[in-house]
């Protein structure tokens, strides 16, 4: 089976598409990250709307997940079962990464072809300016970077993630079943769900340095998550925001023990263009640097995703009845995304 991370190989990118900026020797913001919009990220902020909270304990939960993804595609999720010390320790190690000096970050580059390590946002060459992020991808263990890091001290680091890794990983699935519980389908359709072997899964680790000039600045630029769903766990730092249509950008209040669910652009395609794969990016908002960790869950790489729970009926509810979407197994989707970015679902699109 092809992995994730192979997927990636075929779209090598080049150094300066890598490394990121020695965020610790620069007093000002430098041209080269300066956004010309980025005056306006904080107007149109609408700060009296918020995304939905759901509590996973909730005896409606899956009818609430199944309209907060076709009406925002992105709610925070409430009693999760994640150990909060669990949280408090990746954060823990999260910030231990990246306050190493940055000859030392280097030391964990992410190679020209590869998908893990050290770097800038893999979304960064659709862009013609740089963003204030730097970020950390892991998929299975992270020993061989983490050795190099810290040569004497590399366990820790590992046990969390790899702890981590293997509670998202169950939590996703649970999610997975919830929301597919909302489009009518076979048990063949998903018996893929939950197997052994059955997903493919990166843990994304993101720094914004704190900034000179936050205001002229981009954290993360607009973008959708390749994944099925994404579970993301934000410091108390906000960021975060959300396209909702007709209203413009959302801030995701960072909520105590909450953790951000949002829909990817797999999980639209499955649906056939249902639950909405959110567009949303990370905007420097606070004099203070921002930590995150996103959890993308896709099915494994040779899985093949096309619109589920078709009826060929002639029902009265017409919704999706026509595949809106050709099938495209997740390896080439990823391929379709590194080249094509937000064209990506056009591109498949019947
Ligand atoms: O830092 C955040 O809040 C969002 C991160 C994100 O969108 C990503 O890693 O894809
Ligand atoms: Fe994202």
């Amino acid at each position: 089976m092809s992995t994730l991370s192979e997927a990636y190989r075929d779209h090598p990118l080049h150094l300066h598409q890598i490394i990121p900026l020695d965020f610790d020797s620069v007093r000002a913001v430098p041209d080269s990250h300066v956004w010309p919009e980025s005056g306006e990220l904080e107007s149109n902020d609408h700060h009296w709307l918020s995304i939905p909270t759901i509590d996973l304990n909730d005896p409606d939960r899956a009818k609430l997940i199944g309209h907060a993804c076709e009406t925002w595609g992105v709610f925070q999720l409430t009693n999760h079962n994640i150990p909060l010390n669990l949280l408090n320790e990746v954060e823990f190690e999260i910030k231990r990464l990246f306050s190493l000096p940055a000859r030392q970050k280097l030391k964990a580059l992410r190679s020209p072809g590869g998908a893990i390590g050290y770097g800038i946002a893999r979304i960064s060459p659709f862009f013609n300016k740089y963003m204030w992020h730097e970020g950390f991808t892991i998929m299975g263990s992270p020993v061989d970077h983490a050795m190099q890091l810290w040569p004497n001290g590399y366990q820790r680091f590992c046990d969390v993630m790899e702890d981590y890794q293997k509670k998202m990983e169950e939590l996703a699935t649970t999610l997975i079943h919830l929301i597919l519980q909302n489009i009518s389908m076979s048990e063949e359709e998903t018996k893929w769900l939950g197997s052994p072997g059955g997903s493919s899964t990166a843990l994304q680790l993101n720094s914004y340095p704190n900034c000179p000039d936050p205001h002229r600045a981009m954290g993360l630029a607009p973008h959708t998550d390749t994944s099925l769903l994404t579970i993301l766990h934000q410091s108390t730092i906000s960021g975060l925001q959300i396209f909702k249509e007709g209203f413009g950008w959302v801030l995701v209040y960072p909520t105590n023990g909450a953790l951000v669910v949002n829909i990817g652009d797999l999980l639209h395609i499955l649906s056939n263009g249902r639950f909405i794969s959110v567009l949303h990016r990370v905007i420097m908002k606070e004099p203070k640097q921002r930590f995150s960790v996103a959890f993308f869950y896709c099915p494994r790489t040779d899985f093949h995703v096309f619109p589920l729970g078709l009826s060929s009926g002639d029902e009265d509810d017409d919704h999706g009845q026509v595949p809106l979407y050709r099938s495209v197994s997740v390896a080439e989707y990823v391929g379709i995304k590194s080249k094509n970015l937000d064209k990506a679902l056009s591109l498949i699109r019947i």
